[in-house]
């Protein structure tokens, strides 16, 4: 007998963008993201028996989306994915989570002549601010983080020591490149309300530009070892950094350049110490992923 083990639905790709005047000096301010709210609660009978008087359609949840970003402040994500979480269950009894996912999607203020414009924004990389909030009656849980980031580094990293087996052919190295897009999570301790939430709100950007710094710092500074060892000391440091957070998590693909040997033509030296020009590669690639919590 067939039984329905988990139910989850509702609105993705819910593109939404916001501005805010600032009529006194003429300076608008602009956000834009991509909004996912899934509900989950008594919804079964809607898959099971056809039972749509428990479905809030999903043209309703993108309707809702919309009326909380103009009620609410977009800013920061954190605040706004538990505005909109909450009015889900606070309004439809039988609904007992909602999944609310944010990516907000960077428009950098542009400087014209030594000047911050007042209404021109620029696209400064595919980097992206996230939160994925689970809202219950019981409270709200924040999952905070920032994917995207590409970073790069020319030398200061090393790998050796690793397993040297018949499965082997990696040369061991101690100066390589190291590429990656950074996906980097921080999760906070359970918000019990709203108001617990909206109660030193500030916190949530401060966290952000924590671990985007130390994030950028220690990759940039670190004599690595290994992904996994920088991406641990990078996950120490924002514990420690935010202590109302529980849970740091990094994935991070290992983004390969290869070594090109071009001594078939006329004798050039390029591997080794003379290496300059490499062969960036699209895949495959290595994923490194962990999380660190407090013990
Ligand atoms: O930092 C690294 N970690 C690995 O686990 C690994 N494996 C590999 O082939 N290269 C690397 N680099």
């Amino acid at each position: 007998m067939p039984a329905l083990a988990s139910a989850r639905y509702g609105k993705d790709n819910v593109r939404v963008y916001k501005v805010q005047k600032d009529e006194a000096t003429g300076v608008q301010t602009v956000t834009e993201m991509t909004v996912c709210a899934l509900l989950e609660g008594a919804i079964e009978t809607s898959y099971t028996e056809a039972d749509n008087s428990v479905v809030v359609a999903t043209d309703s949840i993108k309707n809702t989306i919309y009326v909380k970003a103009k009620e609410h402040p977009v800013n920061p994500p954190e605040l706004y994915a538990s505005f909109l979480g909450q009015h889900f269950i606070d309004r439809y009894a039988h609904i007992l989570v909602a999944n609310i996912k944010v990516t907000v999607h960077r428009w950098t203020r542009m400087v014209i002549d030594g000047v911050p414009h007042q209404h021109s924004f620029f696209r400064d990389g595919e980097e992206k601010r996230t939160v994925e909030a689970r809202v219950t009656r019981e409270g709200i849980a924040l999952k905070s983080g920032i994917s995207g980031l590409t970073v790069l580094k020319s030398t200061g990293s090393a790998f050796h020591g690793f397993v040297r087996d018949e499965y082997t052919t990696l040369a061991e190295t101690w100066d390589r490149i190291l590429s990656t897009d950074v996906d980097s999570t921080w999760q906070w301790k359970l918000f019990p309300t709203l108001a617990a939430v909206q109660d030193g709100v500030e916190r949530f950007d401060a966290a952000w530009e924590a671990a985007r710094n130390i994030t950028m710092k220690t990759f940039a500074n670190d004599e690595s070892a290994s992904v996994q060892n920088t991406m641990y000391k990078m996950c120490e440091q924002i514990l420690a950094a935010v202590p109302e957070t529980e849970v740091i998590g990094y994935s991070l693909p290992n983004k390969h350049y290869f070594e090109v040997d071009l001594s078939w033509h006329k004798g050039l030296k390029n591997t080794g110490k003379d290496a300059e020009v490499y062969a960036p590669q699209s895949g495959p690639n290595g994923l490194i992923i962990c999380e660190v919590s407090r013990s």
